[in-house]
This record gives C-alpha cells, structure tokens and sequence, in this order.
C-alpha cells in the first residue's frame, strides 16, 4: 500500500540567465538567501581566476587538459565555449541531489540552456529576465562600475545578442524593480516544484487510491 507519506519531490534545474547587466546576479542571490531547497550549479571552467573569486564557489577552476577529458569521459551535463573559454556543468552532484529532491540554480549561457533542456527535459525550467529598456541596461552596467567604459560598450553588444535568444525560455521577465523582479521568479519556482512530474510516488498512490 502506498501512503501519501511516500509522495515525494524530485529537485528540479532552474535556469536564470538575461543579458549581462539586467540582473540576474542580483535576482540570484535574493533567491538563494531566500529560499532554502535550491542551491547553487557550481561550473567547471578554465577561464582564469578573478580578484575575489573562490575556487570550488564561484567555480572549480581548471586547465584545458583537465576539461577536455571531462569531456571526454562524459562528465559534463552540458558544456559550451564562451568568448574563448570552456564551461561545464559536472554530472554528479547535480543527478544524485535531483532525486533527494534537492533543486539547483544555472548561471549558464543560452547554448548550455539548450543542452540541458534537450537532455533532461522535464527536470529544467528556463527564466530569461529583461531590462525595462536599453538605456536602464547602459545605466546599470556603467553603475556596476567593474568594468572601463570599452568593457560596458563590448558588453551592450554582446547583451543584444544575448537578447535574440529570449524565446529559448519557458519564462521571460522584465527586471523592473528587484522586489517585485524577484516575487515573480520565486513564484515561478515555488509553482514549478508543484508539477505533478516531478511527485514521485504519486503513480502508486493514485492507483492505490483507485482500487
Ligand atoms: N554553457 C555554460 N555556460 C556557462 C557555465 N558557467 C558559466 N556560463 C556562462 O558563461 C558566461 C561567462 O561567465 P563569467 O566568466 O562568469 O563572466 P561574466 O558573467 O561575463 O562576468 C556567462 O554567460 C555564464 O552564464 C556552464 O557551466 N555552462
Ligand atoms: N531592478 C533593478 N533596478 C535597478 N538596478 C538594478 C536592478 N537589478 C540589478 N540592478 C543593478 O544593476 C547592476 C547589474 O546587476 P547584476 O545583478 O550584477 O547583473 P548581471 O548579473 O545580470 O550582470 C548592479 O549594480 C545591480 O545592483
């Protein structure tokens, strides 16, 4: 007999991405802080390391040897070349944390956000946030004030490129005000975790039910 004490969640993978600059960091961090189920994806990359960053954090570093037989070994969910450096997303942690129903954050580009929805379809939810306009997303990325001037120019480039692949998403919004921004994206999980996809158990408890 299945009881519904044995009804539980599978984790699922969601997907924030947005142009550089709209702010995705930002919308990332009120949801980690906010919301204890979900965790962050942690990359494989070999770009080098930045001031502030912390390997095995912000991402496990590595060279490109090491990467390419991950690669070659099938370690990767998905992996993709960005401006010249490779990122991936390692298997391991994220399949066996899935099933203990344990969801995961994605920083990951477009081409990577394809892959996963290809390969693990029902798993993924795909949220692309937008700035209100051009002018705010020049604003923000010159207010962030990391980057010179030809950085922020490189960067409003590469965000209108970014922004052709917005219908690659299940879910697009504008990231207007952050408070409201963020209600919207963790309504959004808080409904996706809801699916009944991903109850396992529920199979054997509504035919229990129906006997
Ligand atoms: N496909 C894929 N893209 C990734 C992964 N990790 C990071 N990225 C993307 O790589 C791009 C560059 O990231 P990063 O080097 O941190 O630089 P920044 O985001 O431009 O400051 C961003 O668009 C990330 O979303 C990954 O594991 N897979
Ligand atoms: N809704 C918002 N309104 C005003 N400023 C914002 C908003 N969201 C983010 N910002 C600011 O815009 C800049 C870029 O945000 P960030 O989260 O770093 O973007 P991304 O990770 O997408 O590159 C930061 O200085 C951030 O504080």
């Amino acid at each position: 007999m299945a009881g519904f004490d044995t009804l539980h969640r599978r984790g699922l993978m969601f997907v924030l991405s947005s142009p550089s600059g709209a702010g995705k960091t930002t919308i990332a961090r009120k949801l980690l802080g906010a919301d204890n189920q979900i965790a962050m994806s942690v990359s494989v990359t070999t770009r080098p390391m930045r001031p502030g960053e912390v390997d095995g954090k912000d991402y496990h570093f590595t060279d490109r040897e090491t990467f390419q037989r991950m690669v070659d070994n099938d370690e990767f969910l998905e992996w993709a070349i960005v401006f010249d450096h490779f990122y991936g997303t390692p298997r391991a942690q994220i399949k066996a944390g899935l099933k203990d129903g344990q969801d995961f954050l994605f920083d990951i580009d477009w081409q990577g956000t394809q892959q996963l929805h290809q390969r693990m379809e029902t798993d993924v939810v795909r949220v692309f946030l937008l700035p209100p306009s051009i002018e705010e997303l020049e604003r923000r990325l010159a207010g962030r004030g990391t980057d010179t001037p030809e950085v922020v120019a490189d960067r409003m480039n590469r965000a209108r490129s970014e922004i052709s692949h917005w219908d690659g998403y299940d879910y697009v919004t504008v990231n207007d005000d952050v408070e409201s921004c963020f209600e919207r994206v963790h309504g959004i999980l808080k409904s996706e975790r809801k699916r009944r996809a991903r109850q396992t158990g529920l199979v054997d408890f509504v035919r229990d039910l129906m006997r």
